[in-house]
């Protein structure tokens, strides 16, 4: 493929052909292509080239020539720019359709021939997240709450962040009032200085009951005390941290956690049953959905109360509990200490009994049952984004439940797992649940049988 004849800052006209898995608009400049953010398909635009690469570049939409039908102009272009919401101008229906060919053209790429039905969407799909990691910056001398400017850390000041629980929105603008009274700085991440990296906000749909969290650069707490007890004045807020992240990194949170006021967790609810949400808990940001999720992966299992189930990658428990009573035996397996513990005391406060959970990598776990021959009837996954690890495709196979539901939030990587699991399994259709609307993510749920 020849290079064209662009560099950096050119404007130029683009006829955008098709949306890219990102949710960028596709162009062809000759054969070498260009992905445009604020593009749809169907339009034309004027647009600034960004970067070129070898085989590859990209721009973005300055001015839209001819405007694709389906484009939301109402909504504000700063939730395209910050990326907290970059489908945010595409029709909710189109982005439903995008979703379920984004896992056709994965499936394809696998050579898979497996149905995909339409995208189960939300009723209302905006204001949806139960929770909310916020950057914070010192912007013109005060402390500074937004999003990230796309591809970078700078930080767009926001106070409606359109697709969180307008709670949270509305309680960060309260912490971030309290924290300006007590004169707490943003970070500067350039020179590493000032104080407050992240405010975290997580609010139970069910309960409405608040945690907040505070990500601190430094361990001085001089104010905490009033701070926190200026931010429990809040009714809902049951439980405020102060977690301290010295180091020079992007993930969020450091390893110390303090309890400044309240008590250690929040409840919700979920299909009936009540969890235990500690701060660092893997906890479903979408409570309307996750609940269509569940009962759909419970449904694609087709239970009669006779089998002994795994849950992989149990979190929690969420799964686990919420078909508990539909089996003999549940046992969940997660890698994560403290969420097998919170898992374990949420079987307790909801009185089941035929539930355990282990500690450890299900790779490493299914090995150790298909050497001992320990028997299962059917397996729930749920893994994380690069999907299963290759040994425990052959443990799988060794194990043979009669049946497996996969619950994904990567449909490359499904894609990939089914294609090794075809040759013992028959894989039914697939069913994509739209848990993250306004962004490009997708989930999808699908049953095997064994053959
Ligand atoms: C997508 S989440 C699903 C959690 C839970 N099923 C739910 O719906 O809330 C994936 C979970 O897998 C855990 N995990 C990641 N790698 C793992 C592994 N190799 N073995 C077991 N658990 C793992 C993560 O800690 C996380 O809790």
């Amino acid at each position: 493929m020849e290079k064209p004849n662009i560099k950096k800052n050119d404007q130029i006209e683009l006829n955008i052909e098709d949306l890219s898995y990102e949710g960028k608009g596709v162009a062809k400049v000759d054969d070498f292509t260009l992905f445009v953010d604020n593009a749809l398909p169907g339009e034309v635009v004027k647009a600034t080239i960004l970067k070129v690469a070898k085989s590859y570049g990209f721009a973005k939409a300055t001015e839209i020539i001819k405007k694709s039908p389906h484009r939301v102009e109402t909504i504000d272009n700063v939730y395209t720019r910050t990326g907290i919401a970059p489908l945010s101008h595409l029709e909710y229906s189109e982005q439903l359709k995008f979703k379920q060919k984004q896992v056709e053209i994965d499936f394809k790429k696998a050579k898979l021939d497996i149905k995909v039905n339409p995208t189960l969407g939300m009723e209302n799909p905006l204001h949806y997240r139960n929770k909310a990691q916020v950057p914070v910056r010192q912007v013109d001398g005060k402390l500074t709450t937004g999003f990230y400017r796309r591809h970078s850390h700078e930080l767009v000041p926001m106070e409606n962040y359109l697709i969180q629980d307008p709670e949270i929105d509305a309680e960060i603008v309260s912490v971030r009032d309290i924290l300006r009274k007590y004169n707490v700085r943003g970070f500067d991440e350039v020179n590493f200085k000032g104080q407050i990296r992240t405010i975290m906000v997580r609010r139970a749909y069910y309960t409405g009951e608040m945690m907040v969290v505070l990500v601190s650069r430094v361990r001085d707490i001089s104010h905490y005390k009033e701070i926190s007890a200026e931010i429990m004045k809040n009714k809902d807020v049951k439980s405020v941290y102060l977690n301290i992240n010295s180091k020079k990194t992007n993930v969020i949170m450091g390893n110390e956690m303090i309890l400044l006021a309240g008590s250690p967790y929040i409840d919700d609810k979920l299909l009936g049953h009540t969890y235990r949400i500690s701060p660092r808990s893997f906890y479903q940001v979408n409570p309307v959905q996750t609940q269509n999720l569940y009962q759909l992966a419970i449904d694609k299992a087709e239970l009669n109360g006779s089998e002994k189930v795994v849950d992989a990658y149990s979190g929690i428990g969420t799964i686990s509990l919420s078909l508990a009573e539909n089996v003999k035996h549940v046992t969940g397996i997660e890698v994560i200490e403290d969420a097998v513990k919170d898992a374990q005391q949420n079987a307790d406060i909801n009185k089941i009994e035929n539930a355990d959970f282990i500690v450890g990598k299900t790779e490493a776990v299914l090995n150790d049952w298909a050497k001992d021959n320990r028997k299962m009837d059917v397996l729930m996954v749920d893994p994380p984004r690069k999907g299963l690890a290759n040994s425990l495709i052959d443990s799988i196979k060794n194990l043979k439940p009669r049946k497996m539901v996969y619950i994904s939030c990567n449909p490359a990587t499904l894609a990939r797992d089914l294609a090794l699991l075809s040759d013992t399994y028959n894989i039914g259709e697939a069913n994509p649940v739209d848990m993250f609307p306004m962004t490009n993510h997708i989930e999808c749920v699908i049953s095997l049988n064994l053959k």
